[in-house]
């Protein structure tokens, strides 16, 4: 039995970071397990300027702990009315990494989304012409289409019409969720990638609704039936070089959480490592965490690997049930439960 595993430093290719006070509670937690993080942009209002990605970016760095060494990769929130030429100067000068593409009213703080991807053709173009990786929230938002559906259903009606339209775009589906999300990204182009979040390969849907509805399990897209899980442990572990970690974490206060119509996130960056080495050390994979956490996704952007590693060993942790940092009180994914990986100090 392995007890301790050391791999290059690894990387979070999509946080939601938040601003404020929230944005200070949960800053450290990234930074102290991350070099680097592809920013969501779905503030109000969203970042869809380089100018404001700027700022954004010295905010972010100004809640960084001292003694920590962690870089925010910003993007751009497309809005229908998306500035080809603002978004590409942006990434000339090394302020956007990516372009995120939010269905409009798919998920949290996608009001100001795209509501047809005909009207960003010009900004796609520009970024395939650039290099420039497009992020994309795959959920159709066509009430009509049941829930579980709205992922598998986008990969019909968008996403394959636009890899075939724009094959030199590269594309990461976020946060995939289903069996579906695997089997398009295992047969599309190396253009194609996708990031799975943790919770992802730890729940299914069953998890919401356990002795009575449990908000911390909610997020978006909502986890699927087990077989979509056991497809995504199978990517993760699959040694692909289209599939990395992104965790998705999604802070929201708990009064947000736990209400009539509570907000969909789940807050996992205090114990993201931990939760995805359990996954892996549980699938016998421990082998193939470095490829996943630290070697793909810089490989499909085009950055440099980072220097140093970090070490997780074997070691029994408790969770708590409830994290008050900075006047945030927020709950962490697994928040109660053990966990049987730590980061070694
Ligand atoms: N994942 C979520 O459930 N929520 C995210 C938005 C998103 O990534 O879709 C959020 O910003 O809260
Ligand atoms: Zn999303
Ligand atoms: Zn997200």
């Amino acid at each position: 039995m392995t007890d301790q595993i050391t791999i290059r430093r690894p990387d979070d290719w999509h946080v939601h970071l938040r601003d404020g006070d929230i944005m200070r509670a949960v800053v450290p937690y990234t930074a102290a397990q991350f070099a680097r993080a592809i920013v969501m942009p779905n503030l109000s209002p969203p970042v869809t300027t380089s100018a404001m990605a700027a700022d954004y970016r010295v905010r972010i760095l100004a809640a960084v702990p001292e003694g920590l060494d962690f870089t925010p990769l910003m993007t751009c929130y497309l809005t229908d009315a998306a500035d080809a030429d603002d978004i590409a100067a942006g990434f000339a000068q090394g302020i956007f990494t990516a372009a995120k593409l939010y269905p409009a009213n798919a998920t949290t703080g996608s009001a100001h989304g795209v509501t047809d991807v005909t009207k960003i053709m010009p900004a796609l173009e520009k970024m395939a012409s650039i290099g420039m990786p497009l992020l994309i929230h795959g959920e159709v938002t066509d009430s009509e289409v049941d829930i579980f559906d709205r992922e598998a259903v986008f990969i019909d009606r968008i996403l394959s019409g636009l890899v075939r339209d724009l094959p030199e775009l590269k594309i990461v589906f976020e946060h995939i969720t289903t069996e579906d999300a695997v089997q398009f990204v295992d047969s599309a182009g190396t253009n194609v990638a996708a990031t799975i979040t943790p919770q992802h390969l730890h729940i299914n849907r069953n998890a919401i609704f356990a002795g009575g509805i449990r908000p911390h399990a909610y997020c978006l897209p909502v986890a699927k039936r087990e077989k979509h899980r056991l497809a995504l442990r199978k990517a993760a572990i699959s040694g692909s070089v289209k599939y990395f970690l992104g965790t998705d974490s999604a802070p929201h206060e708990i009064h947000a959480k736990e209400s009539a119509c509570g907000c969909a996130g789940i807050f996992n960056a205090p114990y993201a490592m931990e939760s995805y080495a359990a996954v892996f050390d549980e699938e016998g994979a421990l082998d193939k965490l470095d490829g996943f956490a630290s070697l793909h996704g810089p490989q499909f952007y085009g950055l440099p690997l980072n220097k140093g590693t970090i070490t997780l060993e074997r070691k029994a942790i408790t969770v708590p049930e409830k994290l008050k940092t900075g006047g945030a009180s927020l709950v962490p994914f697994h928040g109660g439960d053990q966990l049987v990986w730590q980061i070694a100090k």
